[in-house]
C-alpha cells in the first residue's frame, strides 16, 4: 500500500513544527525519517498513523485521503515507544489487545484469536513466552513482542518510532536485520523513525533527512552519504569536515592559499567546503595545498586518524592516513581535499 503526504503543515502554537511536507512511499518501500531532536519525525509520523491532525495537506492511502479518519480506521500497526506494553497483562493478552477491543461485528472469535497470537509469537520468534509477563521479559524481548501487537490487526502499513532506541547496539543491529525480514516476507510498507543515521542507512530503501520541520533530501542510503543535496545532510550524516572559503575564479582560498578543488559551477563569493576524512590526500608541507599541522595521530581501523591545526581555525580537521608512514605529532603537512563540495555561504 503506497501513502501519499502533500502539503502537511503543523503548528503548535507560534511554533511550525512541520512546513509545507510532501513525501511518498512507494508499495512495499521502507522508509526512515532521519534528523536531529526536534525537527519534526514524530510530528509527521502521528499525522500518517492518525494521533495527530494537520493544519494543512492531506494524508493517502493507495489514493484514498484518511487525512480526517482516526487511528482506529486506518488500518496501520504502530510502534511508539511511549506506546509500552500493558504491564498487567500477560505478552499473549498484549498480542491479542488490537483483536480483542474490536467491536464484536468484526472481532474474531475466541479460539481465531488464540490461534493468531501463536502464530505472531511464533513469528517474533517468541514461541513459549505466552504466559509470560512483560516484566519477565529482556527489552528485546519486550519490542518483539510490541511488534506482534503491531502485526495482529494485519496491517498494510507499519509506523514504527524509535522501536529500538532503549536498546543495546548488539540488540539493536540484530532487530533492525529481523524487522527489515519481517517487512520483506509480510511485504508491508514501513515508516522507520530514527535519529541513528546507522541504523537509517542500513535499514531502509530511501531515507528522509529532515531539519526543522522540513525535508532537506529524500534518496536511496548511498545517495545520501555520497551526494548530500545540502550543507545540512552533508554534516549530519557521516564524518566531515567544514571549512569557510572563497571562491574565485574556480579555486577555494582559505587564510591566503588557494587551492584546488570542484567548484561545480559555484558562484565567486562566500561558501562552505566540506569533505570526508577519507576523501583527502595528505603531501608534504609545502606543497600547492592546505598547510597544517599534526596535533593527533591514533591507529583507526587498519589506518590512522589525523587531527590537523590549520591557521587561522579553531576546529582541528579530521583526517584518514592509510599509508605505512603516517605523520607524527608536531609535523607540517599539506591537506589536499578529494571529493570536496561546496555550498554557499548562508
Ligand atoms: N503537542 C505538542 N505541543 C507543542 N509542541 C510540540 C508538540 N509536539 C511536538 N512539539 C514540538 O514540535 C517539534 C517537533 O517535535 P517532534 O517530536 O516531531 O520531533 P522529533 O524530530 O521526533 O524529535 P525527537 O527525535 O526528539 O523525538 C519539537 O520542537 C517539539 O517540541
Amino acid at each position: 500500500m503506497g501513502i501519499t503526504v502533500s502539503g502537511i503543515s503543523k503548528r503548535f502554537g507560534a511554533f511550525t513544527a512541520l512546513g509545507d511536507i510532501d513525501l511518498e512511499a512507494r508499495p512495499g518501500e521502507f522508509l526512515a525519517l532521519l534528523g536531529p531532536s526536534g525537527s519534526g519525525k514524530t510530528t509527521l509520523l502521528r499525522i500518517i498513523a492518525g494521533l495527530e491532525f494537520p493544519d494543512t495537506g492531506t494524508v493517502a492511502f493507495d489514493g484514498v485521503d484518511v487525512t480526517n479518519q482516526p487511528i482506529t480506521d486506518r488500518g496501520v500497526g504502530f510502534v511508539f515507544q511511549q506506546y509500552a506494553l500493558f504491564r498487567h497483562m500477560t505478552v499473549a493478552d498484549n498480542v491479542a489487545f488490537g483483536l480483542t477491543v474490536r467491536k464484536r461485528s468484526t472481532r474474531p472469535a475466541k479460539a481465531e484469536i488464540a490461534r493468531r497470537v501463536e502464530e505472531l509469537l511464533d513469528l517474533v520468534q517468541l514461541k513459549d513466552l505466552g504466559k509470560r509477563y512483560p516484566a519477565q521479559l529482556s527489552g528485546g524481548q519486550r519490542q518483539r513482542v510490541a511488534l506482534a501487537r503491531a502485526l495482529a490487526v494485519e496491517p498494510r502499513i507499519l509506523l514504527l518510532d524509535e522501536p529500538f532506541g532503549a536498546l543495546d547496539a548488539k540488540v539493536r543491529k540484530d532487530l533492525r536485520r529481523w524487522l527489515r525480514e519481517l517487512h520483506d516476507r509480510m511485504g508491508l510498507t514501513s515508516i522507520f523513525v530514527t535519529h541513528d543515521q546507522e541504523e537509517a542507512l542500513e535499514l531502509a530503501d530511501r531515507v528522509v533527512v529532515m531539519d526543522h520541520g522540513v525535508i532537506e533530501q529524500v534518496s536511496a542510503p548511498e545517495a545520501i552519504y555520497n551526494d548530500p543535496a545540502s550543507a545540512f545532510v552533508f554534516d549530519f550524516v557521516g564524518e566531515s569536515n567544514r571549512l569557510p572559503v572563497s571562491v574565485r575564479g574556480g579555486r577555494a582560498h582559505f587564510g591566503g592559499h588557494a587551492f584546488d578543488v570542484a567548484t561545480d559551477g559555484t558562484r565567486d563569493g562566500d561558501a562552505t567546503l566540506f569533505f570526508r576524512p577519507h576523501d583527502v590526500e595528505i603531501v608534504g608541507a609545502g606543497a600547492a595545498a592546505l598547510p597544517a599541522v599534526v596535533s593527533l595521530a591514533r591507529p583507526r581501523g587498519g589506518g590512522t586518524r589525523i587531527e590537523a591545526r590549520i591557521e587561522g581555525r579553531e576546529a582541528p580537521l579530521e583526517l584518514d592516513y592509510t599509508g605505512d608512514a603516517p605523520p607524527r605529532p608536531g609535523d607540517r603537512i599539506g591537506v589536499r581535499p578529494l571529493r570536496a563540495r561546496l555550498f554557499p555561504a548562508g
